[in-house]
């Protein structure tokens, strides 16, 4: 199967989370290909001079070209709470899973009514950074828990 985590973000690998998403990345390999794929371009730049509604918009059209292939899920604070089963269920539906996480400003509403679900890790609101490392390790889980793996104990 395939799962791509799609994020507003500059392309670059920072020391402090590179090396633990990598390790991720490794150890799903053998009941998935995850792929992390990072957009920030000079339209989302600008779009954040212009205000929140202007960059959450840029969001959207960078996003919607992915939205076209398997099951798409966002990553949002004030949407359902999932536990690791639940979000286990959700590698279930589809040979191919595209997560989103949203840049500095969250989601434009239009896009998650485009999207299959929207989940939540929680009511805190976690770094975009910190949340695709997170949302790595619950992939892995999930992967462990479907594929009775030991990892979730
Ligand atoms: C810095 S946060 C943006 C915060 C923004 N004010 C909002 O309400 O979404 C960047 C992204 O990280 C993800 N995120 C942060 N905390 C989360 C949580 N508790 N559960 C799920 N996703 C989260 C979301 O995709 C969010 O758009």
């Amino acid at each position: 199967m395939k799962i791509n985590v799609i994020i507003i973000d500059k392309k670059g690998k920072d020391q402090l989370y590179t090396p633990l998403i990598e390790h991720y990345k490794k150890i799903a390999k053998p009941f998935a290909k995850v792929e992390v794929i990072e957009l920030f371009d000079k339209e989302i730049a600008k779009a954040h001079d212009i205000s929140p509604e202007a960059a959450k918009k840029s969001y959207t059209k960078a996003f919607e070209k992915y939205l076209s292939n398997g099951i798409n899920i966002a990553l949002d604070p004030s949407s359902k709470e999932v536990d690791s089963f639940d979000f286990a269920n959700l590698l279930k539906d589809s040979t191919t899973v595209n997560f989103y996480i949203g840049g500095a400003y969250g989601f434009e509403k239009d896009f998650l009514t485009k999207c299959n679900k929207a989940v939540s890790f929680g009511k805190i609101t976690l770094s975009h950074k910190l949340v695709k490392l997170v949302l790595l390790e619950q992939i892995f889980r999930g992967l462990s828990i479907n594929n009775n793996h030991p990892y979730h104990k």
